[in-house]
């Protein structure tokens, strides 16, 4: 045959490592596996209302350093026993950025920022960070937007996230389901609460479908179904969806389908217009929603790092500053303590108010 039919749109494939190679190369230990196992257990709690803390999945946009990404791990844990009372911390620790157009796509697509795209070297990136969070005592959250990425790091995550660009795809609400740990799907970028809820029916069910195996063969897998999927509202274009009103709409729109009342807000995105300095005043409206009683809302998401702000990569690494996003803008260290003290202390509100 000499009229060429395939490959006309490939200009290079390159081998990747098998998953059990990079397993091996960076294991998860005994103690790090009963950390991770141990927090997607008191997170599991908090969904279920088992635990009237907040879930707060806090952390940078995207992790582009390693160093500035641990320094935020190593600040959360040091944080952290001042308000585990009312708050499980769960980092933010983004390696794999779904794009509205073109832009850098995260860590593990493009380790050097440069376009290279050494997906093999970001894969590694992202088991160490995973790990060393995990020996930190920090649990882990991701979106997971990739089909075949899970396997390499997957394991060593506590909360999963389905964004709103991939929750509408029958391909994500499936991977969801092979999930060992609970997934937010969040609503959809037009606010449809209802695309979520749909994915949290599809990802609790069984579902065969190909993938690849730890020996990177191409196999049929058969899921059990992810039990932990819940909604997480982050607005959209056309307006926020954190305030009161909307969260009982919400709320209502899940027991209507016959799932428990309970969400997770994002102070970002839809909700603070893509505006950083307005996630404050997102989460203090939350926390008044909390301190008056909410039981819906179980969880917040913010988008923080060491320094606040976001700044454009202009030549790969170079020239960057260290501890500032290069995707969304975040708040910044100290208002994110703020926000934390802030919610913690709207959850021992609740906490009193049910007492009385
Ligand atoms: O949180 C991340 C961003 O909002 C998402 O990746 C979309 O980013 P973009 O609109 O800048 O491409
Ligand atoms: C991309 C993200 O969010 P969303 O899917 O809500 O846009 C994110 O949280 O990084």
């Amino acid at each position: 045959m000499s009229t060429q039919i395939s490959d006309i749109h490939i200009a290079q494939a390159d081998p990747l490592p098998q998953p059990r190679l990079l397993q091996g190369e960076l294991p998860a230990g005994e103690a790090e596996a009963a950390f991770i196992a141990a927090s997607r257990a008191a997170t599991r709690n908090i969904l279920r209302g088992l635990d009237d803390r907040l879930l707060v999945i806090v952390g940078p946009c995207s992790i582009h350093e390693p160093e500035s990404a641990l320094e935020y791990a190593a600040r959360l844990r040091r944080l952290a026993p001042r308000l585990d009372d009312s708050l499980l911390l769960v980092m933010r620790v983004y390696f794999e950025k779904p794009r509205t157009r073109m832009g850098w796509k995260g860590l593990i697509y493009d380790p050097e920022l440069d376009g290279q795209g050494d997906i093999g070297a970001g894969l590694r990136h992202a088991r160490r960070i995973l790990l060393e969070c995990a020996r930190l005592g920090v649990p882990a959250a991701s979106e997971i937007l990739d089909l075949v990425t899970p396997q390499y790091y997957a394991e060593l995550l506590t909360w999963g996230a389905i964004g709103a660009r991939t929750v509408q795809s029958p391909l994500h609400r499936q991977m969801a389901s092979a999930l060992s740990a609970p997934v937010g799907f969040k609503n959809a970028t037009n606010g449809s609460v209802g695309a979520a809820i749909d994915a949290i029916h599809v990802a609790v069910q069984s579902h065969r479908f190909p993938s690849i195996s730890l020996e990177g063969k191409a196999i049929v897998i058969t899921t059990t179904g992810n039990p932990d999927g819940h909604l997480v509202l982050r607005g959209a274009s056309d307006g926020p969806n954190y305030d009161a009103a909307s969260v009982s709409r919400a709320a209502a729109s899940l027991s209507q389908a016959g799932l428990p009342a309970r969400l997770v807000i994002d102070c970002s995105h839809g909700n603070s217009n893509k505006d950083f300095s307005r996630q404050p005043a997102v989460a203090a409206d939350i926390a008044q929603q909390i301190a008056s009683g909410s039981s819906s809302i179980c969880g917040l998401m913010i988008e923080s790092h060491l320094v606040e702000g976001r700044q454009d990569i202009v030549d790969g690494r170079q020239g960057l500053r260290y501890g500032q996003s290069v995707t969304d803008a975040c708040i910044g260290w100290e208002a994110t303590v703020a926000v934390l003290e802030q919610l913690a202390a709207s959850v021992r509100q609740r906490r009193a108010g049910a007492r009385a």
